[in-house]
């Protein structure tokens, strides 16, 4: 596997309409997405756009949102995980696990439409990493 484009910094907030209002009143973010729910893994998503990538807030959905720990831990929010791009999320997956590195789960949709997983943050120096499969149309 080689590693890819750094697809988006996620971003855990208590409020997704507060996070807005950072990013576009402070940061002078000018392009931001409509929040969606995602309910498969636990979110309320909003991408802002930056130059180079994007900023995905994630807010917790429903009382088993894999965040809400995480949340009680940091109750301002704070930088959750980083995500990068592969070519292949299955070999990745193999390669990852063939390293010794924890994988947690199998490979969903993210909030991109392709497949995601997640690689412990144990294994990989207290960074939750995120990798996923770049989209077909070369994403943003
Ligand atoms: C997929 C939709 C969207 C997308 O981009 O497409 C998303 O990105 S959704 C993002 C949210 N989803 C996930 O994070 C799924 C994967 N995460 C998990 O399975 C858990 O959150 C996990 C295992 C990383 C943490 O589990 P839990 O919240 O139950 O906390 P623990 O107390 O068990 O944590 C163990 C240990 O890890 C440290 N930790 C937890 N979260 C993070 C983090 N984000 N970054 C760095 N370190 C983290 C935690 O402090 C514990 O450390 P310890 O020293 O043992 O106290
Ligand atoms: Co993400």
């Amino acid at each position: 596997m080689t590693i890819g484009r750094l697809n988006h910094v996620g971003v855990a907030t208590p409020s997704i309409e507060k996070s807005i209002a950072l990013y576009r009143d402070l940061m002078g973010a000018t392009k931001i997405h409509e929040p969606f729910d995602l309910p498969p893994q636990g979110v309320r998503v909003c991408f802002v756009d930056t130059p180079n990538s994007q900023i995905e807030l994630i807010e917790p959905l429903g009382e088993n949102s894999p965040i809400l720990k995480f949340l009680e831990k940091n109750p301002l929010g704070g930088q959750h995980h980083v995500c990068f791009e592969v070519h292949d999320i299955h070999a990745a997956k193999a390669e990852m696990e063939a390293k010794g590195a924890k994988v947690l789960g199998e490979p969903r949709i993210g909030a991109h439409g392709t497949p995601v997983i997640f690689v412990h943050p144990k294994d990989m120096g207290g960074v939750l990493v995120e990798l996923m499969e770049t989209p077909k149309d070369g994403g943003h």
